[in-house]
């Protein structure tokens, strides 16, 4: 049995195909949304039009869980240690996949790191990878990486979360496909301010290629692999993410760029990455030029034509 932690879009795209293998358990800390979901068959809030499978059971008690059991924690990077604090305990022996793109704000750690620190009985991995909840959840066809540096381990996983619409390809180079899909979300800001700021697709297509240069830069001094990034979990997911305004940390952008507000509810990882990853590439003296304007912006320190001067007038050199 696979349980789901955290019912928001993605925990809930992710419980609806896995209930395609078998039974699954969608645990929520909200009574009243496990309630509401019961009672309309459906998470309207966060994935409407899409109905509850029979298979998935809807919870706001957490199962007990026998070693080995596997959990997808799908919750806001940020939200990541707060829930373990909480749960870390009855989790102690699963197998934990993180569900999440981030880097946490006040340490720098990405997930696996986080669930090491809180839980270090347990196994950590993560499943990441182009794929929009919706999509998912509608049963559209998707690859993901699932990472884990347990190579038997990620060999379970794999199979275990192949669905006959989720393709996964394992890897043990987490530290890679965590950082490629927290790190290209901080891009799609850019690439969304420059398309809400109408300064044109070839910009895109230029800051989507300077940025994944930027991104390989930290995640290999960090001890990505270059391959890993390449894949679906880096390069596949930040060419998703730049391109679709169904992307919220793209649309985030865009607001930004057309200078409007933007829903403080809605979970836009690259604000709180980018900050983090900012900070830690001065720290290790890594230029991160894209990563800094995209701070500077949210912290309304630059305007856009400001943004774009700063980058466009940087020494030049060989590509
Ligand atoms: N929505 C999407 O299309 C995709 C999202 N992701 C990633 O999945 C992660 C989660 O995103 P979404 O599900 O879209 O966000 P969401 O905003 O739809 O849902 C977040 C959920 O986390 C819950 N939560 C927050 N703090 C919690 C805590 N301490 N304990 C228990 N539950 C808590 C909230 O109640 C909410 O249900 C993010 O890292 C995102 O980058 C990855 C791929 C696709
Ligand atoms: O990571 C995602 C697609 O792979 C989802 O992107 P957003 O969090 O920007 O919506």
């Amino acid at each position: 049995m696979i349980t789901v932690l955290g019912s928001g879009a993605f925990g809930t795209a992710l419980a609806i195909s896995l209930a395609s293998n078998g039974p699954v358990t969608l645990w929520s800390r909200d009574k009243a949304q496990v309630q509401r979901m019961q009672a309309e068959g459906a998470n309207t809030r966060r994935l409407p039009g899409v109905s509850l499978p029979a298979q998935l059971n809807v919870t706001a008690d957490l199962p007990p869980m026998s070693p080995g059991s596997i959990c997808l924690l799908s919750v806001p990077t940020q939200k990541l240690r707060d829930l373990l604090i909480e749960h870390g305990r009855a989790l102690a022996h699963c197998h934990l996949v993180a569900c999440c793109k981030g880097v946490e704000r006040v340490t720098g750690y990405g997930p696996t790191r986080i669930i090491a620190e809180l839980v270090p009985t347990a196994t950590a991995a993560i499943l990441t990878g182009p794929s929009f909840a919706h999509d998912i959840a509608r049963g559209l066809p998707t690859a993901l990486t699932l990472a884990c540096k347990d190579a038997v381990v990620a060999q379970s996983l794999q199979t275990a979360l192949t669905t006959p619409n989720l393709r996964i390809y394992r890897t043990t180079d987490a530290t890679g496909a965590e950082l490629g899909g927290a790190l290209k979300n901080v891009v799609a800001v850019a690439c969304g301010v420059v398309i809400g700021a109408g300064l044109g697709e070839s910009a895109r297509a230029a800051l989507m290629t300077r940025g994944f240069a930027e991104l390989s830069r930290m995640a290999v001094a960090l001890g990505a692999e270059q391959e890993t990034l390449a894949g679906l979990s880096g390069f596949g997911d930040l060419v998703l993410t730049c391109t679709s305004e169904q992307s919220r940390n793209y649309a985030f952008g865009m607001s930004l760029g057309r200078n409007k507000c933007f829903d403080t509810s809605i979970t836009v990882e690259g604000a709180a990455t980018a900050q983090a990853v900012s900070e830690k590439a001065r720290k290790m003296q890594i230029e991160m030029p894209i990563t800094d304007v995209v701070v500077a912006l949210i912290d309304g320190k630059l305007r856009v034509s400001q943004a774009m001067d700063m980058l466009l007038s940087r020494p030049l050199k060989e590509e």
